[in-house]
């Protein structure tokens, strides 16, 4: 197949052509679609579970404080009434941070800020001191949860007190429990928890913005700046945003505060990790969907070659509409859908239509309009076709008499009428297979196949009778013609040569006197 003829525009290949930008369009679309609803929908998916984590772990934890401070109430409670019982004190510090992880260190402080009793369960057994609880303050009687502190051997903790207060409601000092950032306690239990393999992690900050917990532990009491999470949630927000972190990394954070120490909870998962999921769906996707576009284009495809089959094969036949079996082929052509059917019924009538019109102009051109008989044309065709074949062939040469005088005195059209009904009359007195010729203007020749020379004789006289007798209406008269009659055997030499022999014998029989029959006396064929 050459270049330009693949390049060739057709039916089938528009159809495909078409049918391949329709099915990439879709597929593209799709895909386009596929992945923006995909993506926001994983997007905020991803920032809103976070944004319920941190509010879920920021009750968690104030669930943890309250209860916290509900020990210490409880302790404070009893101690008011051992207050002067040092060892009471001892053991109960002991019990307080023994009972449960709660508490990594407990001291009990009197009115004058001295530490009473301590107990601290942390490896290097120290206690942090007397913070945080002013005894001037108007708070000294409240319950209180202090401010991330560092202490001295650089370790984050917070301290929960509860005031002791005796029944005449004497303030005799407070109890505190300490809960180290970094411990083995029920706090670090709340926050450490996590499962980090999907990439997200959570921090949390107070209100300094420092970092009291993160994954990286270097970071801990590092202060993070600009970042709109930590700057909503220690503004007491609680939501969710796609931010850059401090390394530069896309974020999907969402944050809850804790509103009993004013910490930031953020919770958060880089978008690239998001974005791999996504990147893993859209394979799929295309897993699902490019056998079936294949498919589809497959069919195409075939419907292709389905509506254009029809259309080429009735191109085809078009070509050939001059042969005779141009009809029939085109009537084999299954054409199963309407325009081609249109165009099948088109192309039929169109052929039938110029068949018809091929053989009226064969015959046209064979024949005399006036007569409907064969012109000089049609009997040299017929001449040529006998002179092949074997046997014999006899020749009438016929002339109407003085015919010259009909037109003269009736005028051409009752000439021409009268040429027609001596056509008439040799029509009716000849054979099916006998040829009549009109060779001049009132000249005939019959040529009679496998005729001898007195039947053709016969047959001649048979006609000269039957005009001789005839009344012509248009002349209001009779008429005569008079003939030559010949007989050509095959391996005698020219057809040609016996109709000039014909027609010397119907000069003959003009010669004579007219209307008479003339034969030229040849060795004869069996009549
Ligand atoms: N009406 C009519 N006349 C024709 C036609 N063809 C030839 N003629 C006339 O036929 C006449 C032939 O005349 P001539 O050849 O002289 O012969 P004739 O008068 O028949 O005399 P003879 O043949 O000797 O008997 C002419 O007048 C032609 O004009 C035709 O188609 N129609």
């Amino acid at each position: 197949m050459s270049v330009s003829s693949l390049l060739q525009l057709n039916l089938r290949r528009l159809i495909l052509i078409l049918a391949l930008f329709g099915v990439a369009v879709t597929l593209l679309n799709t895909f386009i679609a596929s992945y923006q609803v995909q993506k926001q929908l994983l997007l905020d998916n991803t920032l809103e579970a976070n944004r319920v984590y941190s509010s879920k772990l920021s009750a968690n934890i104030e669930r943890f404080l309250q209860n916290a401070q509900h020990q210490l109430q409880f302790s404070a409670y009893k101690a008011k009434d051992h207050f002067n019982n040092l060892n009471w004190l001892k053991d109960e510090a002991y019990r307080v941070v023994r009972q449960d992880l709660s508490f990594d260190s407990v001291i009990i402080v009197d009115r004058n800020n001295q530490i009473v009793a301590a107990y601290s369960d942390i490896s290097s057994g120290h206690i942090a001191g007397v913070i945080n609880r002013d005894s001037s303050s108007s708070h000294r009687t409240a319950p209180d949860v202090s401010a991330p502190v560092l202490s001295p051997q650089g370790h984050f903790f917070i301290r929960i007190s509860y005031p002791i207060i005796s029944d005449q409601g004497n303030y005799l000092g407070f109890i505190g429990g300490d809960v180290y950032l970094n411990q083995n306690n029920n706090l670090q239990h709340l926050l450490g928890d996590h499962d980090y393999k999907d990439g997200s992690y959570l921090y949390v900050v107070d209100q300094k913005k420092r970092l009291l917990h993160h994954h990286d532990p270097e970071r801990i009491g590092e202060e993070v700046t600009n970042n709109p999470a930590i700057e909503a949630v220690i503004a007491g927000q609680n939501g969710s945003l796609l931010l850059t972190n401090s390394k530069g990394v896309s974020m999907l954070a969402g944050f809850a505060p804790v509103p009993a120490t004013g910490w930031g909870i953020v919770a958060q998962r880089p978008e690239k990790e998001v974005l791999n999921i996504l990147s893993e769906r859209m394979e799929a996707v295309a897993q699902y969907t490019i056998p079936c576009a294949i498919a589809t284009f497959f069919m195409i495809w075939l419907l292709a070659r389905v509506i254009s089959r029809p259309l080429w094969q009735l191109a085809n036949s078009a070509k050939h509409m001059d042969t005779p079996d141009a009809e029939t082929g085109i009537s084999r052509i299954p054409c199963w859908y309407f325009e081609a059917a249109q165009l099948k019924r088109g192309l039929s009538e169109g052929i039938s239509l110029m068949q018809e019109k091929i053989s009226q102009l064969h015959l046209d051109s064979l024949t005399d309009p006036l007569t409907r008989l064969y012109n000089r044309r049609g009997m040299h065709k017929i001449i040529n076709r006998c002179q092949i074949n074997s046997g014999c062939l006899s020749v009438i040469a016929l002339d109407i008499d003085h015919f010259k005088r009909v037109n003269d005195t009736w005028g051409h059209d009752a000439g021409d009428i009268v040429i027609r009904t001596v056509a008439d009359v040799m029509r009716d007195c000849s054979r099916n297979e006998d040829f009549i010729c009109r060779s001049g203007g009132e000249e005939f020749l019959i040529l009679l196949p496998d005729t001898g020379l007195s039947a053709a004789t016969g047959l001649a006289e048979r006609i000269r009778t039957h005009i001789e007798h005839r009344h012509f209406e248009a002349i209001q008269s009779g008429l005569t013609v008079s003939c030559g009659v010949a007989l050509w055997e095959s391996g005698q030499g020219k057809i040609s040569q016996t109709i000039k022999q014909a027609d010397q014998a119907l000069y003959q029989a003009k010669h004579q006197g007219r209307n008479q029959v003339v034969q030229v006396i040849t060795e004869s064929c069996a009549a």
